[in-house]
């Protein structure tokens, strides 16, 4: 795994924040296919739906949303606050389905309705739209989504976050990532970055999951057992982040970027209990986003959770992130739990 070379820079007078995300698949090409997709309805607009009526239905199908934790039942200290983000509803994958999963209107509402989730960023016209690229390949940008050639699904998501068109960061980000780049992102606070890189990393695995990812249970299935079904998490994608609000942040968008698609986002930060972050991953996990402490930790498991699959190494606020304090950290993930200073 290498360190980006093409870097793209939109100057700002903001706080400023980075990503960098590592491909370890540069062979690869963009997918823009969806074969096999199950025929579905359409579903009707979700602003036309009743957001009570569909809230309350996802409640009764046992979608379930954040909730909170009683920390005294687990007695392990160091919990600051009781939410528990990692166990919000996100898409639950059946054996059966083909390359893509029917749609579940109830879920829709919960991740894309707004009751719950922060989406569609209202200020991005004012955006800085100096953009700065150092790097051997010159990137053209791309002017919209459609443009980039995603995967219908990721693309049908993006569409229903309410995404009009890339922000700056995105549209060079995007078509990077796509082409198999290292790519050093770096722009204002708010600008996007989380999906300039979950939108091509997310649709470069499309139809590509099925062969890449490890086995999940169906836990959408009255009969899952965590006790004997549960598996050792084996991701495709890790999200280092440094605190836990931008590990829940980004957990958000991957968990609606994630929908109909086989690829599971978990979230696993300090200060939560053990057990349950254990729990969630033994459902199976395709996206890891994890603070740095916590994935050391449950790298520490390889029972839990194994890095021998992941194919994206994303370092999220890589400015900070790459700071001495997180040294031992940081070599210890980049180098897959194998050797490490
Ligand atoms: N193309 C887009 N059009 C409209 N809204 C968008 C677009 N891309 C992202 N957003 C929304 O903009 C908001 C800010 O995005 P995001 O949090 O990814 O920014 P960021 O650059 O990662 O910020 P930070 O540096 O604070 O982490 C989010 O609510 C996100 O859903």
């Amino acid at each position: 795994m290498s360190w980006g070379t093409d870097e793209i820079a939109a100057p700002a007078t903001d706080t400023w924040g980075s990503a960098a995300v590592a491909d370890d698949t540069p062979t690869d090409n963009a997918e823009g296919t969806a074969e096999g997709e199950a025929p579905t309805t359409p579903a009707p607009a979700v602003g036309e739906l009743s957001k009570e009526k569909y809230v309350s239905k996802a409640r009764d199908a046992g979608w379930n949303e954040a909730t909170a934790i009683d920390f005294s039942k687990y007695q392990n200290g160091g919990a600051e606050d009781n939410d528990w983000h990692g166990a919000a509803a996100s898409y639950e994958w059946k054996d059966e389905y083909g390359d893509v999963g029917p749609e579940v209107l109830q879920l829709e509402m919960i991740l894309f309705g707004g009751e719950f989730q922060m989406k569609r960023g209202e200020r991005m016209e004012p955006l800085e739209l100096k953009v700065n690229i150092e790097g051997p390949v010159l990137i053209k940008p791309i002017k919209s989504f459609d443009e980039a050639g995603l995967h219908p699904i990721i693309q049908s998501n993006v569409e229903k976050c309410g995404y009009d068109k890339p922000t700056p960061i995105q549209a060079y980000a995007i078509p990077a990532v796509l082409q198999a780049m290292d790519v050093v992102g770096v722009a204002q606070t708010g600008s996007g970055k989380t999906a300039a890189y979950l939108i091509p990393v997310l649709s470069r695995l499309m139809g590509k999951a099925k062969k890449l990812a490890a086995p999940k249970p169906n836990t959408a299935d009255p009969s899952y057992n965590p006790q004997f079904h549960k598996v050792k998490a084996e991701p495709l994608v890790v999200v280092v982040v440094p605190t836990r609000e931008l590990a829940i942040q980004i957990f958000d968008e991957a968990r609606r970027l994630c929908y109909r698609s086989m690829l599971r986002p978990c979230v696993a930060y300090g200060g939560l209990p053990m057990k349950i972050c254990v729990e969630e991953l033994g459902k199976g996990c395709d996206i890891l986003i994890a603070s740095p402490g916590r994935l050391c930790d449950l790298m520490d498991k390889p029972h839990v959770l194994t890095m021998s699959r992941v194919k994206y190494t994303i370092i999220d606020e890589a400015d900070e992130m790459l700071d001495a304090d997180w040294e031992s950290e940081l070599s210890k993930i980049m180098a897959g739990g194998g050797k490490y200073i």
